[in-house]
């Protein structure tokens, strides 16, 4: 398991994508790992897309549609820089009261875990694990679909939990889990000895992203008819029903649709990963900083009966 953890660590780099997934690429803001005042923030510098290999340089490769713009333009650069840098500051903000802790991040299938995950860590300096990865890798089989063909969904929900219980001995971390991960009251433990994170996202966005991508990778969407929106979305809503309130026990919540509102619209498609990254330390803070603690220890009471 641990040479999975080596194997599997994606090391901490400081590449912020600030591109929307699926579509071109977008723009990537590399910080020296020394940058943490208004000065320094101030030497980045804007090049092209030939200059990715550059050191410490902003490199906005292609432009993103955000909330009906296109075009390169510079309104889209200072969105990007904008979010680079509130997301870099907001990091700053929370490391000193993660203490090391892992963050954990819970949610539906499709909710963005992987994608929001591996932003959280580079801008923590934390390594990222994939849950599901883990398992395939300590299971030796090449996909979860294939786990659930050639096992069972049992084996793969024991695999998952022995897999949690190991990372749970370890710190600097954020992990991606599988979205039935919640289902388990043992998993919670384990994952308590970080801070849990829930990506809370409307299903109809959820069943459109996974059709983008298709259902194959999916095992639990292959039973389903019709075409991939519908496969998904019908799917999606017997598990939400299935579920329940087990998403809500994590410490934090990050509600897509409350973020749209704050930008004034009510579009959770135009998020971009960094904003909802950013919604994320937000809420983390929330929960770290005295005055949350406080909140969330009455919140989560049940779980440590
Ligand atoms: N904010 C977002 N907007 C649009 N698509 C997204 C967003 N976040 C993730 N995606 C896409 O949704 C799909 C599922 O994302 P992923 O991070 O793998 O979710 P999870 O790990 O929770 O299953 C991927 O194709 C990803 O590119
Ligand atoms: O919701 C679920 O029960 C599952 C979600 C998947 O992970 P993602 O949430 O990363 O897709 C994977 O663990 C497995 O297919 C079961």
């Amino acid at each position: 398991m641990m040479e999975a953890l080596a194997a599997l660590s994606l090391q901490p780099c400081s590449w912020i994508a600030c591109e929307r997934p699926g579509k071109a690429p977008g723009g990537f803001l590399k910080f020296s790992k020394h940058i943490g005042d208004e000065r320094k923030f101030q030497k980045l510098s804007l090049r092209g897309a030939s200059e990715l290999n550059n050191k410490g340089v902003l490199k906005i490769s292609s432009c993103y549609r955000k909330r009906g713009v296109s075009a390169v333009g510079s309104e889209n650069v200072h969105a990007f820089v904008d979010e680079a840098l509130v997301i870099k500051r907001k990091s700053e903000d929370v490391a000193p009261y993660l203490n090391g802790r892992c963050i954990y991040l819970v949610g539906m299938m499709g909710s963005g875990k992987t994608t929001v995950g591996k932003i959280l860590s580079e801008v923590l300096g934390y390594s990222f694990f994939d849950s599901d990865k883990l398992v395939e890798q300590s299971v030796g089989m090449s996909s979860v679909a294939q786990i659930f063909q050639e096992r069972s969904e049992a084996f793969f929900r024991d695999s998952e939990s022995e897999v949690l219980r190991d990372l749970s001995t370890m710190h600097r971390l954020v992990v991606a889990t599988g979205g039935g991960a919640v289902i388990r009251p043992i998993n919670w433990k384990y994952m308590k000895h970080g801070i849990t994170v829930w990506l809370d996202v409307p299903l109809e966005a959820l069943a459109r992203r996974i059709a983008a991508v298709g259902t194959a990778s999916r095992p639990l969407l292959h039973q389903e008819l019709g075409d991939p929106f519908t496969k998904a979305f019908t799917r999606l809503t017997t598990l939400a029903e299935q579920r329940g309130d087990a998403y809500a026990n994590a410490d934090a919540r990050v509600c897509l649709q409350h973020i749209a509102s704050k930008q004034g619209h009510n579009d959770v498609g135009s998020l971009t990963p960094t904003a909802i990254a950013i919604e994320a330390l937000l809420q983390v803070e929330n929960f770290v900083t005295p005055k949350g603690a406080r909140a969330s220890g009455r919140r989560n009471s049940f779980l440590q009966a």
